[in-house]
């Protein structure tokens, strides 16, 4: 295994885990909250704790197509005659008495005197009686009303992210708004005079600004609201004037290259001017130069202007900080060991956040595989991957067999 030193890494580079608690640090949950109507709610956290206002669910139902008895009446034999029906939607109006059935479909109120139900393949049909094989157990195949939920019952916390399965919650229970905590506010915009928008000519030199566009994926997927302030150029009283735009519309300012130590990089020096920097340089491949700071009451995140870096550290870092913001708790990423195919290079000094192809061999083993060339300027390598290999910061060459530690994509960066 080669243990040459990485060029570029200083003993002064702040590890990527140690970055993460600083930052977290320096952000608190916001306090303003909204109503919303619950088809806007999917993506939105939750500001209070939700309790359901009807029992779950409100009535005694079959869990079967089939008939409705009394348990009891089965001591005195097993047919039963059957005298009116239960659908969905439509209840049985009459009254339950000894050895009378009624037919009933799934999800329809079982008759008050009824106590289980039979499914119909159990079943034998004999004009206006049937022959009840009988079941197991009294209250067989009936779902009780408020088994699950009582009235009352806490059915949603604080600080949830109403996905798909909280929106049916909610309707369940009948909430047509919902309170959730107002929408981070994210201003952001590119640097650099060799950034040109796409439906544009590129001269020599020139290339197209991608950052801009994978950035809006990337705040898109975190549910906040964003203000594109398009490429500022790399002018110091241009970028001063978008830093205070932004400070002033927004709860993060985020901003996309001039962080490095170039004659053109203007990022840092504005701030340092116009707010303060908490911390820049991690050992972090790729993302190094990431940039962290205030300007007025926003936070600044500096995000590397090499596409992978802005990708890799605004994954790593603005993400949980946006959770937090929000008002989400922190979840430790799913990580996991995987047999590496090929051997992978890597010099000491910084972790690593290669991109990987994660899959399960045919004897049920996960196996990972670099996406080809891994520069922090070829986009590709994240588009191809599914998740990132984390290599240790100490940790050199890696060969073909090892194990390593995948972190598969999650819902920021997967489709
Ligand atoms: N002498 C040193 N040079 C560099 C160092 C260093 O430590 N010493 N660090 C390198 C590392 S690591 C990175 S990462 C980059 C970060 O530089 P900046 O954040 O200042 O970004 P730029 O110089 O503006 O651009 C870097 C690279 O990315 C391209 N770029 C920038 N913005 C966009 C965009 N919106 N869309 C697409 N591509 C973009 C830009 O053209 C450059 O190729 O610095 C290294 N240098
Ligand atoms: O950190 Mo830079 O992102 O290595 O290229």
């Amino acid at each position: 295994m080669s243990m040459q030193a990485d060029p570029c890494a200083k003993p002064s580079l702040m590890h990527p885990d140690e970055a993460i608690i600083k930052l977290l640090e320096q952000v608190r949950p916001l306090e303003e909250s909204e109503m919303v109507q619950l088809p806007h709610a999917l993506g939105r956290v939750l500001a209070e704790d939700l309790a359901s206002s009807i029992d779950l669910p409100p009535f005694d139902n079959s869990a079967m197509d089939g008939y409705a008895f009394r348990f009891e009446d089965l001591a005195q034999g097993n047919r039963f005659t059957l005298i009116g029906h239960s659908f969905a939607g439509h209840p049985f109006e009459g009254e339950a008495s000894a050895n009378t059935c009624v037919r009933i479909m799934t999800g329809a109120p079982v008759p008050p005197g009824y106590d289980t139900v039979q499914m119909q393949e159990k079943v034998e049909v004999d004009g206006d009686s049937i022959v009840i094989e009988a079941p197991k157990a009294l209250g067989a195949n009936v779902r009780r009303r408020g088994e699950e939920v009582m009235t009352g019952g806490k059915v949603l916390c604080a600080g949830t992210q109403i996905g798909a399965a909280e929106m049916g919650v909610l309707a369940t229970i009948g909430a047509s708004q919902v309170r959730v905590t107002r929408l981070v506010k994210v201003a952001f915009f590119s640097t650099g005079d060799e950034l040109r928008p796409v439906g544009t000519e590129l001269a020599p030199g020139q290339i197209y600004d991608s950052n801009r566009y994978s950035i809006q994926g990337l705040l898109s997927r975190a549910n906040v609201e964003w203000i594109d302030l398009g490429v500022i150029e790399d002018d110091p009283e241009a970028i001063r004037a978008a830093f205070r735009n932004a400070a002033a519309n927004a709860d993060m300012v985020l901003t996309s290259g001039g962080v490095s130590v170039g004659d053109a990089d203007f990022t840092k020096q504005i701030l340092d001017e116009e707010g303060e920097i908490t911390f820049w340089k991690l050992a972090i491949k790729p993302g190094k130069p990431f940039a962290f700071g205030r300007i007025g009451e926003a936070v600044f995140c500096g995000l590397p202007g090499n596409p992978v870096s802005s990708m890799v550290t605004f994954y790593k870092l603005v993400w949980p900080l946006l959770n937090k913001m929000q008002g989400l708790p922190q979840v430790k990423p799913l990580q996991l060991q995987a047999k590496l195919k090929g051997n992978l290079r890597k010099f000491p000094g910084r972790v690593e956040y290669q991109r990987g192809v994660l899959s399960q061999n045919a004897q049920g083993e996960a196996e990972v595989s670099v996406t080809g060339g891994q520069g922090s300027g070829m986009l590709t390598s994240m588009s191809l991957a599914n998740c990132f290999i984390i290599l240790a910061q100490e940790q050199g060459d890696t060969p073909d067999g090892s194990l390593v530690t995948v972190e598969p994509f999650n819902s920021v960066l997967a489709l």
